[in-house]
């Protein structure tokens, strides 16, 4: 172990982000009754440059007037590109009532953006005299905020979630799909020409390699690492397929688009029964090992040592979080 130890992520479930736009107030109680962990009202790109007034004006009516229970709020703010940011933020900020908990902050590139939000919130913040500290999430969603990760990961102590947005990143770096997430079709090998039997193509994972550099970057930093939408709502294979890759890879949750996909992203977050009886064997393994004096040992056939009990302690600490 270094001697420089992580922070802890913030210890709350965050397996499903159900978005809505802000423009479509007839979703907004249909959020609310949903069984996602984390709601984001959507300011940015579900929202035509022609509603976003509009759009901001439903968002707060429904922040004061809606009962949002034990749901981790949300809202998505405009680029910092764009004339509509800073209203978001001050109009949000001011004219709600305290139920707010995060903003999510599009298209990261680096870490300065952060440090420009951070500084207009806390400016906000300190003269209304609020207790409450709003919290941050930013997606990586461009090249620049690829390039930009760890930075990102570590630029304001309000950053609590690190999000892929896959459409835009593909957009950004340039790569040959319309797809939003998931297997894309381009992205496969051939067996050699002369292997015998038939040549199948096998897909690869696009999104690897940012998944995992998102994933260490908030691992380092103490940030829930959240992977983002999986357009084609037809497709539950497909989003399983997708959401169970990136859990595997460290992630704690995915986005949903559509209310179907809330139930799909929760029971492959939520740590199924199998597994969290394994952990727990595990770790009684282990405890009888050391009791031993064995710092090895094994378990259903295979080598268990004290990494074990570190990988064991994910999943407990999981499902422990999530009262299963
Ligand atoms: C994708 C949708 C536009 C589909 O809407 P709609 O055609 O209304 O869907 P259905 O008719 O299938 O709806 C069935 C019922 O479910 C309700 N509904 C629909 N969507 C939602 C929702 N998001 N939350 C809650 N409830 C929802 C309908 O009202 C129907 O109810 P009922 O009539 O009572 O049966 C739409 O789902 C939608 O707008 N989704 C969210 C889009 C969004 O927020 N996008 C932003 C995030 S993704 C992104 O920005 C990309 C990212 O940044 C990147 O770069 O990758
Ligand atoms: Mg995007």
């Amino acid at each position: 172990m270094s001697f420089t130890i992580p922070p802890s992520p913030p210890a709350r479930p965050n397996r499903c982000q159900l978005f809505g736009p802000g423009s479509r107030p007839e979703l907004f109680e249909k959020l609310a009754s949903s069984e996602a962990d984390v709601i984001n009202i959507d300011l940015e790109d579900s929202v035509s440059p022609a509603d976003k007034a509009q759009a901001r004006a439903n968002t707060i009516k429904a922040i004061n007037e809606i009962a949002w229970g034990k749901k981790t709020l949300s809202v998505r703010i405009n680029g910092l590109d764009t004339e509509f940011w800073y209203k978001d933020v001050v109009d949000l900020m001011e004219q709600t009532n305290g139920r707010l908990d995060l903003i999510m902050i599009p298209k990261a590139g680096v870490a300065a953006d952060l440090y420009a939000v951070d500084a207009l919130v806390s400016s906000i913040e300190l003269a209304r005299k609020s207790e409450k500290r709003i919290g941050f999430e930013a997606i990586i969603e461009t090249a620049m905020g690829f390039a930009n990760v760890n930075a990102i990961a570590a630029a304001s102590k309000r950053l609590q979630s690190l999000h892929l947005g896959a459409a835009d990143f593909a957009a950004s770096m340039g790569m040959q799909t319309t797809g939003i997430g998931g297997t894309q079709e381009g992205y496969y090998a051939l067996p050699p020409k002369d292997a015998e039997g038939p040549r199948a193509p096998a897909y690869g994972d696009v999104w690897h390699s940012v998944v995992s550099a998102i994933v260490a970057a908030c691992r380092v930093n103490g940030v829930l690492p959240v992977e983002g939408p999986f357009g084609d709502f037809s497709d539950d294979d497909g989003f399983v397929a997708q959401a169970r890759r990136v859990a595997t890879m460290g992630m704690v949750g995915k986005w949903a688009i559509h209310p179907k996909q809330v139930a799909l992203a929760n029971s492959v977050f939520t740590p199924s029964e199998k597994q969290v009886t394994e952990a727990r064997e595990i770790l009684n393994a282990m405890e009888e090992a050391t009791r031993t004096g064995q710092g090895a040992t094994t378990y259903k056939g295979r080598l268990i040592d004290i990494a074990s009990i570190k990988q064991a302690e994910v999943i407990v600490k999981q499902a422990e979080m999530m009262g299963v």
